[in-house]
């Protein structure tokens, strides 16, 4: 099957010169989009096999902010630009793309270019699938959510199997984990989405209001009950309820709602009339409801019709490989907040985080971004103030940031390719110890210390 390409460029004489000579060279070219807000809408549209990006656009959103997104998306991608500065080299550098153009380049480079890349996405791909044999190929699109490989994907992917049926969704997780954000999603994703999407924090309603705020009361169904009140179930009648913090629910809540669940309808407080109601339940808590039921807190019928389909958020020290996408989007999403141009995050930055256990989840790195990008003054975040505990890449060794070697891995790069360069001869003229401008002694004893065999390469 034709592989299917998404070109992303605003000139359209380039764009269209590129959809020519892909579509000569046997590709299946989906469409071109001049701006990110397009290459979003023909990405969901036409789900193309990988998206060549441009990088300046048209809108206020680049090819690099794109770039991100896909990643969440796993969506393969190569730069095509003209931009060859070091700033944005850094940046396009972080987003780990498939490969970088520069313009002007002829059609075979490029084609090159993509043949290479297919390789390489076709042996990942391979050695993912030998990984976790059930792994589907591609993760969905949810606006706003951020899921990297190895990261929330796996949850991403139930998600989307959930999201179109009618099932109760039970939501586990830490504080912070973006259960209130996942049960959103499920709800954009569902044949409800145009329907209200009603959120309730059982935890922060006073046992005595919980009832009439889920089930609505009637005109002096209790003392202070001075008007009829419509609840939370009816207000929510087609669409979707998150009833946050489940296990704080008390007892006779419970009783009533797994009557929502098994007749699918309530009664207001102070009436006898039962009212029908269409209402999907997706609840959420951090606490071990397992334990609550054990010990008699939480009702086991009840926990059976919640818990049809289970998610479990894990906690973002467990799925670090969403952090560089997720501290992207925040950057994005304040920096456009606080009208300021903050486009990057450095790579010490990175590996700060990425060192970090982040016990206040998704939430705490969310606000952190928000304050650095705050007090940023360049074009980038190049510092974040974590707690004192946190480490940090001075303080912690290991904590090193990605892509900078070791002076050890450097001088071993260095020696291997200029043994390669003078075919693995060390000795003489025209050996690396000449090349290298040191003792041909000095350069064999280096090599055993660093563990390169004489014709090694
Ligand atoms: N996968 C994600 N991608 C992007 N942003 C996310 C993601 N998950 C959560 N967030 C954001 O992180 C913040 C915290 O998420 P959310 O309120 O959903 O967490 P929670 O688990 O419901 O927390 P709590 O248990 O304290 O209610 C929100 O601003 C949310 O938009």
């Amino acid at each position: 099957m034709k592989d299917k390409i998404l070109i992303v460029e605003d000139e359209f004489i380039v764009a269209n010169d590129l959809r020519i000579m892909l579509t000569d060279a046997g590709y299946q070219v989906v469409g071109i989009a001049s701006s990110v807000e397009k290459a979003r809408a023909l990405i969901l549209a036409q789900q193309p096999d990988w998206i060549l990006l441009d990088i300046i656009l048209r809108g206020s959103l680049t090819g690099i902010d794109l770039a991100w997104e896909l990643i969440g998306q796993q969506l393969p991608f190569l730069y095509i630009s003209a931009n060859t500065n070091q700033r944005t080299l850094e940046a396009v550098k972080a987003t780990q793309p498939y490969g970088f153009m520069v313009k002007p380049f002829r059609d075979t480079d490029l084609l090159v270019m993509l043949e290479i890349a297919k390789y390489r996405r076709n042996v990942e791909q391979g050695l993912a699938n030998a990984n976790a044999h059930t792994r589907p190929a591609s993760t969905p699109h949810i606006e706003g959510v951020i899921g990297t490989a190895g990261g929330l994907a796996a949850v991403m992917q139930r998600i989307a199997v959930v999201a179109p049926a009618e099932t109760s969704v039970l939501i586990l997780g830490e504080s912070g984990t973006g259960k209130e954000r996942i049960a959103h999603a499920i709800h954009e994703f569902s044949d409800r989405s145009k329907m209200p999407f009603v959120v309730v924090n059982c935890a922060a309603l006073p046992v005595n209001l919980i009832e009439s705020e889920l089930f609505g009361h009637e005109r002096g169904a209790f003392t202070g009950a001075n008007n009829r009140r419509i609840g939370k179930f009816e207000q929510a009648n087609g669409g979707t309820i998150f009833l946050d913090e489940i296990g704080e629910l008390p007892q006779d809540a419970q009783v009533k709602l797994l009557r929502v669940l098994q007749e699918k309808e309530i009664e207001r407080l102070g009436s006898s009339q039962t009212i029908k109601v269409n209402v999907r339940i997706i609840a959420a808590t951090n606490r071990n409801l397992e334990r609550e039921v054990a010990d008699g807190s939480f009702r086991l019928d009840l926990y059976y019709r919640l818990n049809v389909f289970p998610l479990v958020l894990p906690p973002l020290r467990n799925r670090k490989e969403d952090i560089p996408a997720l501290a992207m989007h925040f950057t994005r999403k304040y920096s456009v907040a606080c009208k300021k141009m903050i486009t990057g995050i450095t790579p010490a930055v990175l590996a700060q985080l990425a060192a970090y256990d982040w016990p206040g989840n998704i939430r705490e790195l969310e606000h952190l971004i928000e304050r650095s990008v705050l007090t940023a003054t360049g074009i980038e975040i190049t510092k974040v103030e974590l707690p004192q505990s946190a480490a940090s890449p001075v303080t912690d060794p290991e904590a090193k940031p990605a892509g900078i070697q070791t002076l050890v891995e450097v001088e071993r790069a260095h020696i291997l390719s200029a043994l390669k360069a003078c075919q693995g001869r060390v000795y003489g003229p025209g050996g690396a110890a000449e090349l290298l401008d040191v003792p041909a002694t000095t350069l064999y004893s280096k090599m055993k210390r660093l563990g390169i065999k004489q014709g090694y390469v």
